[in-house]
């Protein structure tokens, strides 16, 4: 059991203190030196080293540059606390590994399923992925990111994309007379220096899904955001006054479908990626053609691409024992194959399982069954890729992802902590220092099918991010079945949601600011950096007894670029789920995690969640009966989203007020007009007039008393069980994936149609 620093629970002494005369100079302590230093600069990405899955050495480097940067930073004291994870020293040799990689595993929220439809683009945006992820994982020492993004790169134009195709190798795409991609910072690409120590030089490289694009005539997000307040204003709703009806709803779902097929040619998904080679792959590798047969999403790309992906990822190291058979060896199953870019899978072993106890075998065992697993499984398909004439890209690239790693035995297992969609959690002791960590098993899905693409790109942003308000992971170890692999994070005692749960009274105004602020802040570090998060609610946002919050979850995000491509909108946890997306918007921005932040916001002050819908069409009935309608003259182009067609009830009026008013009697949380103002924003309907995260900051609501609580002196509760985190999952909004899943099943052969087309 983790104990606060100040012993216990404090409850919430500081709470019911909202009034001028007991605004403490303490509750001011988040004061705006520290606020600013940890804004302007301080978590910089110019003092930064990445550090991953390193030999203990390597750790200790890294370790010691993280507590360099603190110190540079100084606004946040998280790091004086943390134990040396890395100084451990002695113990078990690097090991040398690998792990099959499920390259047609698409993210969650996309909305095909077993069609590979999206192998193409994907694919090649795994590539990147794997490459990203590889470089991160073999022990790098990672340039200097790079704020990248000086202006909004809301661009909401579909029309203007000419695509040709390279259809001989079915992963190039051009996109010609398009803008410039945003630069994308956090994608990395070893150069051929290998620094002192072991670690190696790496450089920032273009993004990994935008190398295609030009950047187009950015929005000034001060244009964007004025007029803000319009969205609110309770207008009469342009949508018809008809009752909402769910079989509406449903027959809009069936039109949608149909609908999609006329979708404008250069932005109909079905014709520019899937349908025939003359085509483009252009899009993203996310959006999803429902209407396309299963069998046609099959058919394209698979087997160069499939090619590529193995050159680029079998490929030894020099030096490294070769394994007989490893490289090619791949999944039997048809299914994989059908998937068609499976990378390798080590052995048969049920990887499945979560329990921790399993991954401590015999490494020597596993590497030899391993090892016998492989040889001899060359199948059609990989003496296919053999002959492929296209040469590995670039050709001497390191690949041995998990070289350096820790074993996870060098931990011991505490306890559970909660079982997600994408992972068990558990708290657990490194056994060298004594560290309490939190470990994320990635989830095999199907061992069959490799290493999930989520967990790819979860690894990949949070070991390249390093931000006071992001959760810390600090390796990636790996288990005795070279498969399973682990998260190493910083152990944190509560998230949010279990959190307000066990909580008698809601967080005061004052705690509220300062969650909001650090919330704000690390937002702020995704968006500058072109990360969108897509799964912004209270369960992944943890909070440790010294008062830091901190960004988890990182399965549904990814990298965006300007202009937006489409992009899946089966996003975001319902709950916290922005109104565009669920009106089937499929090109959407940073503003969608606003509008997450909003229903935070509101549900910190509250205690409960805002708009807690069961489906969608009953989460969008919510917001308007809350927020009023929106109309074409608060949202300019809400007529023209698909979900619009359903007729709604015509709420006229803004209602949020009532539930959070400037005084109350009745127990409604209190909201200052400053305060009001801001959730207004937050809850903008038009997202190119939604606050953005560093306009949030400055708002005045954290000027005005009571002054936004120091860390230090938030309250401090006893540690979650981790039986009470998990009894509270099922009361937790549904899951994205699994909302994906269940309309799969439903939908059959065509995927996922999702609501919208
Ligand atoms: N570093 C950590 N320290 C302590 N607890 C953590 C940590 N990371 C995650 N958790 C706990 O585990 C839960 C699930 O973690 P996470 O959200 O990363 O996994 P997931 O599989 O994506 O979950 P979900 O399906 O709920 O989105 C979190 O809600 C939190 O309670």
């Amino acid at each position: 059991m983790a104990a606060g620093r100040h012993g216990g629970f404090r409850d919430n002494e500081f709470r019911g203190r909202e009034s001028g005369i007991e605004v403490s100079r303490r509750e001011s302590a988040y004061s705006k030196e520290e606020y600013g230093r940890s804004r302007n600069g301080g978590n910089s990405f110019n003092d930064r080293r990445v550090q991953a899955c390193a030999v203990r050495d390597k750790g200790r480097v890294r370790q010691k540059d993280l507590k360099e940067r603190d110190v540079v930073n100084g606004g946040y004291r998280s790091s004086s606390s943390r134990s040396d994870s890395g100084s451990g020293g002695g113990g078990h040799e690097p090991q040398q590994c690998g792990f099959s990689v499920r390259a047609v595993d698409r993210e969650p929220g996309e909305l095909s399923s077993e069609s590979g439809s999206d192998d193409a683009i994907e694919s090649e945006s795994l590539i990147k992925d794997i490459e990203a992820f590889e470089t991160v994982v073999n022990g790098i020492r990672a340039s200097p990111l790079v704020k990248k993004r000086k202006f909004s790169p809301i661009v909401w134009d579909r029309d203007d994309r000419e695509v040709s195709n390279s259809s001989t190798s079915g992963i190039n795409t051009t996109v010609s007379a398009l803008p410039l991609p945003p630069p994308l910072p956090k994608v990395y690409r070893q150069s051929p220096n290998v620094v002192p120590g072991g670690g190696i030089q790496i450089s920032p490289i273009e993004d990994s899904e935008t190398n295609d694009l030009q950047l187009s005539s950015p929005v000034d997000p001060s244009v964007a955001f004025s007029g803000a307040q319009d969205s609110l204003s309770g207008s009469p709703s342009g949508l018809s006054s008809s009752p909402i009806k769910e079989q509406q709803w449903e027959v809009y779902q069936e039109a949608e479908q149909l609908e999609d097929d006329d979708y404008v040619p250069t932005r109909n998904i079905s014709s520019s990626r899937w349908a025939a080679e003359n085509n483009s792959p252009m899009d993203e590798g996310e959006i999803v053609e429902e209407q396309m047969p299963k069998r046609k999403k099959k058919m394209m790309h698979i087997e160069p691409l499939d090619a590529e992906v193995r050159s680029k990822s079998i490929t030894p190291e020099a030096g490294e024992p070769k394994r007989e058979g490893s490289g090619e060896a791949r999944a039997r199953s048809s299914e994989s194959d059908e998937r068609g870019v499976h990378i390798r899978s080590l052995s048969g072993d049920d990887c499945t399982g979560t329990d921790f106890e399993k991954d401590y075998m015999d490494i020597d065992e596993e590497r030899n069954n391993t090892s016998l697993s492989h040889s001899g499984t060359d199948t059609e398909e990989e003496t296919d890729s053999h002959a492929n004439p296209e040469p590995p890209s670039p050709p001497q690239r390191s690949i041995n992802m998990i070289q350096g790693c820790r074993i996870v035995d060098e931990f011991e297992r505490l306890n559970k902590i909660d079982e997600g969609t994408y992972g068990v959690v558990y708290r657990a002791k490194d056994k060298k220092t004594g560290e309490i960590v939190a470990l994320k098993k990635v989830k095999m899905e199907k061992e069959r099918e490799g290493f999930p693409l989520t967990s790819l790109r979860e690894i990949n942003i949070l070991l390249s991010f390093h931000h006071p308000s992001i959760v810390d992971v600090k390796e990636v170890v790996v288990g005795s079945s070279l498969d399973s692999i682990f998260m190493v994070m910083e152990y944190m005692e509560h998230d949010l949601k279990g959190l307000m749960e066990s909580m008698k009274q809601p967080f005061s105004q004052s705690e509220v600011k300062c969650l909001m602020l650090q919330l704000l802040e690390g937002v702020k570090y995704l968006h500058d950096n072109w990360v969108l998060h897509r799964d912004m609610k209270t369960s992944n946002l943890l909070l440790n007894n010294r008062g830091e919050l901190k960004i988890c979850d990182f399965g549904l995000s990814r990298q965006y670029g300007s202009p937006l491509k489409p992009y899946t909108h089966l996003v975001v946890t319902l709950w916290y789920r922005a109104p565009e997306l669920l009106l089937g918007a499929k090109q959407y921005s940073t503003a969608i995690d606003m509008w997450s932040l909003g229903c935070i916001m509101a549900e910190l002050l509250a205690k409960e969640p805002l708009f807690n819908g069961k489906t969608e069409f009953d989460q969008l009935d919510k917001i308007f009966r809350t927020l009023g309608a929106p109309n074409e003259t608060i949202w300019p182009g809400f007529s023209k989203l698909p979900g619009v067609k359903v007729n709604f009830v015509k709420h006229q009026y803004n209602m949020l007020r009532k539930k959070f008013p400037a005084t109350s009697f009745t127990g409604s949380p209190v909201l200052s007009d400053a305060g009001f103002d801001l959730l207004s924003k937050l809850l903008t309907y038009d997202p190119e007039k939604r606050i953005t995260a560093e306009a949030a900051l400055d708002h005045e609501w954290f000027k005005e008393v009571p002054l936004p609580k120091s860390k230090d002196f938030m309250p401090t509760f006893p540690a979650q069980h981790a039986q009470e985190r998990r009894l509270r999952r099922i009361m937790k909004s549904p899951d994205p994936l699994e909302e994906q899943r269940k309309k799969e099943l439903q939908q059959g052969d065509f995927g996922a149609s999702g609501l919208f087309g």
